[in-house]
């Protein structure tokens, strides 16, 4: 069961005109697994999506800090398809209008010559002093993931890649569940959300997200409309809050039912 609130805020959005509904994706549309490529989105999730983006009005995203070539192999979408996917925290879009309206500048040569130095360094620092520790390399960053490690061995690898990371300019430093990550980009997911916003001009927002890049959304959808979920436990700026992935499961099947009701009476 939905919380209450949680309802009645999907009551007074659902034939909003136009409506965005847009998700995180880890976390929210899939479960966690120690091996980042053996995810996939939770059962019946991906459908429920699409039957909504099929909707007239409703436009759907999918959010990220994978890179867009991993989201696509994850989600089995590709840019053909009426779902927004957004990557590397909103470096990366298969909607052209997302960058292009983004006050961030794209990805130099530089950047990317930066990030190459950054992962050699990473990798050489995992190692040699964390060993059970995972590297992951993305288009615009590099992440070092500690889930089902003990406590004593994931707490100082996390760490010493902070001050890494902490030490190196125009490197930020975005924190995760169970996974750090070194950046090499300026993009956050609300500023990408905002900017497919402006080419929607929504009548109003739903957001769902479970982590601390999630709360750049929660914080940028302000509006009275606007309709934000945390999933999970945690502090958080966002409106409302729903338990865990099957509870996204349900939401956003009772929000198509509840959008297919209001325009087909
Ligand atoms: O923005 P998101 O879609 O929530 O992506 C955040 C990170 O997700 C992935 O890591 C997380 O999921 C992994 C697979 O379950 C898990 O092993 C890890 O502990 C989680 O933090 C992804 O690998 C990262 O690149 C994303 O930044």
């Amino acid at each position: 069961m939905l919380p209450e609130d949680v309802v009645a805020a999907l009551d007074a959005v659902a034939d909003a005109q136009p409506l965005l509904v847009a998700t995180d994706f880890d976390g929210v549309v899939a479960g966690f697994d120690p091996d980042p490529l053996a995810v996939q989105p939770t059962e019946g999730v991906m459908s429920t999506l699409h039957g909504l983006a099929a909707l007239p009005g409703v436009h759907v995203a999918i959010v990220s800090g994978r890179d867009l070539t991993t989201l696509r192999l994850l989600t089995g979408l590709s840019g053909e398809d009426a779902i927004t996917l957004i990557g590397s925290h909103g470096a990366e879009s298969t909607n052209p209008a997302v960058q292009s309206g983004m006050h961030s500048r794209a990805l130099t040569g530089d950047d990317l010559a930066r990030l190459d130095v950054l992962e050699g360094e990473l990798r050489d620092l995992v190692t040699t002093r964390h060993p059970q520790a995972r590297v992951e390399r993305k288009a615009a960053g590099v992440a070092v993931h500690t889930r089902g490690l003990p406590e004593d061995v994931a707490r100082p690898a996390l760490e010493e890649a902070r001050s890494l990371g902490q030490s190196r300019d125009g490197v930020r430093v975005l924190e995760g569940k169970s996974v750090l990550e070194l950046s090499v980009s300026p993009a956050d997911k609300g500023s990408a959300l905002v900017a497919l916003s402006r080419t929607i001009g929504p009548a109003a927002r739903v957001y769902l997200g479970d982590d601390v890049t999630d709360e750049d959304v929660f914080a940028r959808f302000e509006a009275p409309g606007d309709v934000t979920v945390k999933v999970g436990p945690g502090t958080t700026a966002a409106r409302h809050r729903i338990a865990d992935t099957d509870a996204v499961a349900l939401l956003l099947a009772d929000l198509l039912a509840r959008r297919a009701v209001a325009q087909h009476g």
